[in-house]
């Protein structure tokens, strides 16, 4: 069989699960849908703390239509060759097409590996390393303060009871040099507390690929069982033991932060409960650290009542959560498309994978940045509720780009860090 789409073609029936060729006649191309893919040049990977979940080469897109997404993916891994997953990233707004598809080879092992020694990733020379980067906010700082300001008006004279919304900014990278993806994400899994995950985007042109490093659990489910551990409420860590526990106490003992976290927990509760027995979460949220970062977090379980509902359908029930949109949900995303200025695209969106059975993983697709060729985009947000600081929530997306850019090797002027320059 030989799928095109775009500028390449694949053979699915080639022992190599990466080759591709150049492209077919272009009316071939037109035919195409424009879900299709062509061999992705990063794998898929996601490496978390229960599973390292590597998923190379591309069977099948799961196509646009009009069935919901969950029915499309069950209708895709009921026949075929192959491994009986998809794998794939759904984006933050619903306009825009998640991408889902079929890997053709799949490894799975139980714990964390190293992805440095376990998975031979494509390594580029040092010397092919970027020397020079430009960072350009997009939008600025001052503009994103000015956004959270009239993000708090826009609340205050609600009459839909609005009462938060997460307003992000991004950073616009250019580098002189192609930048490493596989080497970004080597650096970004050496913290252990967070799932860093590779997903190749579709791409008419140069690959790209959503390369990140998240601590937020959207939806597990195996068999009957369902997870969630949704964050909210944040502070940058310090680098002195008793600052950092500081920092820690101040945010748990935050009334703004709790009620902030609250939202998404109680969002996530509403979702799960009719379709859940046994649905479980502690009244008080909990501390909860990445490298860089304090959070809050809470641990929700749950069983569901049949078996019908996948971790896909689970995805797309809870997302977008408060944590990333704000509540009531469609209102807080009329204030973001208003007030943001900039596309999301994938980030605050969520990536995973879903088998036949129905079981699967997705996570909160944050501390992410999307690169193509020299060229990447950091986004990162936070929650804006009743009692925010606009100039306090613009440090708190400067606090959540550092695991991106210390991983990069610069700051968010673009300047290498001591570290790199040594
Ligand atoms: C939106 C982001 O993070 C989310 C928002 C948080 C907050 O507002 O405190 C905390 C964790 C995440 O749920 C991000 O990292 O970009």
């Amino acid at each position: 069989m030989t799928v095109s789409h775009g500028a390449m073609r694949w053979r699915a029936g080639a022992a190599r699960t990466d080759s591709f060729e150049a492209a077919p006649a272009p009316g071939r191309v037109a035919d195409a849908a424009p879900s299709l893919s062509p061999a992705p040049a990063m794998p898929f990977v996601l490496a978390s703390t229960g599973e390292t979940l590597v998923a190379r080469g591309w069977l099948e897109s799961v196509a646009e239509g009009l069935e919901p997404p969950g029915a499309r993916v069950r209708r895709l891994l009921a026949g075929g060759e192959g491994p009986r997953l998809v794998v794939g990233a759904l984006p933050f707004a619903a306009q825009v097409p998640a991408h889902l598809y079929r890997p053709a080879e799949l490894s799975r092992r139980p714990g964390r590996s190293d992805l440095a020694s376990s998975f031979p990733l494509p390594r580029r020379a040092e010397s092919a390393r970027p020397a020079r980067w430009q960072v350009t906010p997009e939008p600025t700082l001052a503009a994103y303060e000015a956004a959270v300001a009239a993000a708090l008006v826009r609340m205050a004279q609600s009459q839909e009871g609005l009462r938060k919304i997460v307003l992000s900014r991004s950073l616009k990278i250019l580098a002189d040099r192609p930048i490493d993806a596989a080497a970004l994400l080597r650096a970004l899994a050496r913290d252990v507390s967070v799932a860093a995950f590779c997903v190749p985007l579709p791409s008419a042109g140069a690959p790209r690929v959503l390369v990140g490093a998240t601590p937020e659990l959207l939806v597990s489910k195996r068999g009957r069982d369902v997870t969630s551990h949704p964050l909210a409420g944040s502070s940058r860590r310090a680098r002195a033991a008793a600052a950092d526990r500081a920092a820690a106490q101040a945010l748990l003992g935050s009334e703004k932060d709790r009620r902030e976290h609250r939202e998404v927990v109680e969002a996530i509760l509403d979702q799960l409960a009719p379709h859940c027995t046994d649905l479980a979460a502690p009244g008080e949220p909990e501390l909860t650290s990445t490298a860089s970062m304090w959070h809050l977090g809470t641990p929700i379980a749950g069983r569901l009542r049949d078996d019908t509902l996948s971790a896909l359908d689970l995805a797309l029930l809870l997302h977008p959560t408060p944590a990333v949109c704000g509540t009531p949900r469609a209102a807080a995303a009329r204030a973001i498309a208003e007030l943001e200025g900039y596309e999301r695209g994938f980030y605050a969106g969520a990536v995973g994978w879903c088998e036949a059975s129905g079981d699967g993983d997705w996570h909160v697709a944050i501390r992410c940045a999307e690169l193509s060729g020299c060229e990447a985009r950091l986004s990162a947000g936070a929650g804006i509720v009743a009692g925010s600081d606009p100039a306090a929530e613009g440090e708190e997306t400067s606090a959540k780009f550092a695991a991106l850019l210390t991983a990069l090797g610069i700051d968010e002027k673009g300047a290498p860090l001591m570290e790199e320059r040594a």
